[in-house]
């Protein structure tokens, strides 16, 4: 019994160790965070079980990371620990028991958000800068100290009073946009895109090429000062001192005197996290009193006057019955995994998206399996690892489809994309219904009273091959179909009418052309103005566009030399469709800013945030996310932060006001 224990115990660790290494080494996970902290607490409740089985060396007792043999190892002079987790209100009030019996007197709280990314302690000696480490195994870490001088935001040399020599710690993280940037240079490029941001913030720490790691948005978020002369009476009194001189301590913090006020301030960020700029996957919750925190200590793993509160990972495990492959519009191929029901995320889930024959092939995703299903930001669930534990013993590698499922047309799959697709443009049923479907929809044309299901029922009924000939559509012609009346086949009808309006970039993106998405289109319709000068231009000329690449260029000429596409654009020109920028938009753009990049901070009173970001790019100026020194101006409303206020002081760009700017066009 216990030697069958003790074996399943070395067992998990042993696997434990494995994902350590991918996640934090390889920076390239091969199971989820859930997965992994399921394992983890699995060997938790084993090891609290069977006491006599302790090993100083489980993944329970050490940070999960270690150094690379890349950089310099430095010992760190003060430990850095990982956090120890909590999902519910009643973990904190556990653990808010636990503390009190420890300290003495009142607790008051700091809320701070658990920015994702890897962490790095910093080390200022007379104000400089001197040193960057990561965490590596929490004793000792790598040195990255040239690479995180590239981070534009971190101040090298600090202006302004604080404590001589110190150190500070913080999480690098990729901004959302800028990882979105990144993959769609990558996807531009016919690259793989990179996983999510934090392991690319990670990853990008560990090159061995600072220029390389110049070119990446990464930005530093600092979340604890460590002092040596026990400067500061309280964590946030530290973290205020340090965004005063220039550290970037986001504003999101928070003193909370009670753990109801930490409950608020949980149950408030689990919703307003998602309109924040870059990924949390938490809360971190830590005593303020630095004497306090004196008092806790720390346990083998973590500190005891901290605790991580982490967002409930929205996913289950289910079981995977069917593997269907679905054609998009575009002829790509999707696999989708056909599930036993199951709750997630409120919703009942019966399906997942599989990605591509490498995601199957990655996880070995089999049918029969127990899978993991995840709601992202997604609409559609997905798939992200399998219990392998639970897999029959009957069970076979999935082959992938070879033929599409619509037509039968064979499969092809081009080097460097991840999806098959089905040749057959032209006749393959989805396709061309996807084509209508994605040309009526919202982000396209928009057209009100019209949907997919209707679409797909018109091209059954032969009323349409096209969407051109939606624009010949009759009332009279869709009054007797299935579930249609006269009310709705007006609207319809109206809808299609009203679509004409549409602007050109509209209808350009509408028009369906690979790799052309919405903002592709936006640009091409800024640039060229009309469909003419787009569809004459050549490889050279639509490459000088910024952000479009070969592999865009390409299809835009495949597109407008395929016959069928030239005779659609000339009958929608004919139906009035808008194929030039209005008046008004040319109107609107001038070049009176160019070359000049400007950043937009705060609140303002005469246009909104979105509307000054749209002057700026239809007079040719370029809008960025953070201040640097290449910066010209920064557009200053109510509210600007503190830290970028100081920063354009030490940077010396101009900060004017939105009148200011509004008068510059
Ligand atoms: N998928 C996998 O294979 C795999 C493997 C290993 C670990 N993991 C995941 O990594 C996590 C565990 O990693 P960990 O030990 O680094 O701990 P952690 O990430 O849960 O917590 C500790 C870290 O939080 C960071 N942090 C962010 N904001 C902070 C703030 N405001 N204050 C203090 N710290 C802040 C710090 O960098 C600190 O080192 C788990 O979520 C686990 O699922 C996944
Ligand atoms: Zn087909």
């Amino acid at each position: 019994m216990s030697n069958h224990i003790q074996q399943k115990i070395e067992n998990l660790r042993d696997t434990l160790h494995k994902y350590n290494y991918e996640y934090y080494v390889l920076d390239n996970a091969s199971i989820s965070d859930f997965e992994f902290d399921q394992l983890l607490k699995e060997l938790q409740a084993l090891e609290t079980a069977h006491p006599e089985f302790f090993d100083a060396n489980s993944p329970t007792q050490k940070v999960g990371g270690t150094i690379t043999k890349n950089f310099e190892t430095v010992v760190h002079k003060n430990r850095m620990y990982s956090l120890d987790n909590s999902y519910s209100q009643e973990d904190l009030l556990d653990w808010e028991k636990r503390i009190s019996k420890i300290i003495e007197g009142d607790i008051t709280y700091t809320c701070e958000l658990k920015y994702d990314g890897a962490s790095i302690n910093l080390t200022y000696e007379n104000g400089v800068l001197v040193k960057a480490v990561t965490r590596g195994d929490g004793v000792q870490g790598d040195d990255v100290t040239n690479n995180v001088k590239t981070i534009k935001s971190l101040p090298l040399k600090l202006q302004g009073d604080f404590v001589d020599n110190f150190e500070i710690r913080g999480e690098i993280i990729l901004p959302l946009d800028g990882f979105n940037q990144m993959n769609l240079a990558r996807e531009e490029a016919g690259e793989e895109t990179y996983k999510n941001p934090r392991n690319t913030a990670s990853g990008s720490l560990k090159l061995q090429d600072s220029t390389e790691v110049a070119k990446r948005p990464l930005d530093c978020l600092l979340y604890q000062v460590l002092t040596y002369q026990n400067e500061f009476e309280s964590h946030a009194q530290a973290l205020e001192k340090a965004r005063q001189v220039g550290f970037k301590v986001p504003e999101t913090i928070k003193v909370a005197n009670s753990i109801d006020e930490v409950v608020s301030f949980v149950n408030y960020w689990d919703k307003a996290r998602f309109d924040l700029p870059y990924e949390t996957d938490g809360i971190v919750i830590k005593v303020n009193n630095i004497r306090q925190q004196e008092e806790l200590g720390y346990t083998a793993k973590a500190p005891r006057w901290a605790i991580a509160y982490k967002f409930k990972a929205e996913q289950v495990s289910t079981k995977l019955n069917e593997i269907t492959y679905q054609v998009g519009r575009t002829g790509a191929i999707t696999p989708v995994a056909n599930l036993e029901p199951v709750q997630l995320a409120g919703t009942t889930v019966k399906r997942a998206s599989l990605h591509n024959a490498d995601q199957i092939a990655l996880h070995d995703i089999r049918v029969g399996d127990e899978v993991y299903v995840e709601k992202g930001g997604e609409i559609i669930p997905k798939i992200v690892g399998v219990d392998l534990t639970k897999r029959p013993a009957d069970s076979l590698p999935t082959i992938y489809a070879t033929h599409c499922p619509e037509c039968s047309t064979p499969l092809v799959r081009t080097e460097g994309d991840a999806k098959h697709y089905c040749p057959n443009e032209y006749g393959c049923a989805p396709q061309v219904a996807g084509r209508i479907v994605h040309f009526i929809s919202r982000k396209a044309m928009n057209i009100d009273g019209l949907g997919a299901e209707t679409v797909e029922l018109l091209c059954k009924e032969k009323l349409i091959e096209n969407y051109a000939d939606l624009y010949a559509l009759k009332a009279e012609q869709i009054i007797p179909l299935e579930r249609m009346a006269e009310k709705s086949a007006n609207n319809m009808v109206a809808g299609i009418e009203a679509s004409k309006q549409m602007p050109f970039e509209k209808v350009l993106f509408a028009l369906g052309i690979r790799f052309v998405g919405e903002t592709v289109a936006k640009k091409l319709a800024k640039a060229f103005k009309n469909i003419e000068a787009l569809f004459e231009a050549n490889l050279e000329t639509l490459v000088a566009v910024d952000e479009i690449g070969d592999r865009i260029a390409e299809s835009i000429i495949a597109f407008r030399n395929e016959p069928l596409n030239q005779v659609l654009v000339a009958k929608l020109k004919d139906y009035g469709l808008q194929f030039s920028l209005s008046e008004e938009d040319l109107q609107n753009q001038t070049d009176t800013l160019v070359g000049k990049i400007f950043v937009v901070s705060g609140v303002f009173h005469k246009v909104s945030r979105n509307e000054l970001k749209k002057l700026i790019e239809d007079n040719s100026g370029k809008v960025s996310s953070s201040i640097s020194k290449k910066t010209d101006y920064i557009v200053a409303g109510d509210n600007m932060g503190p830290a970028k206020l100081q920063k354009a002081t030490d940077l010396g760009v101009a900060i004017i006001s939105e009148d200011d700017f509004l008068a510059m066009l």
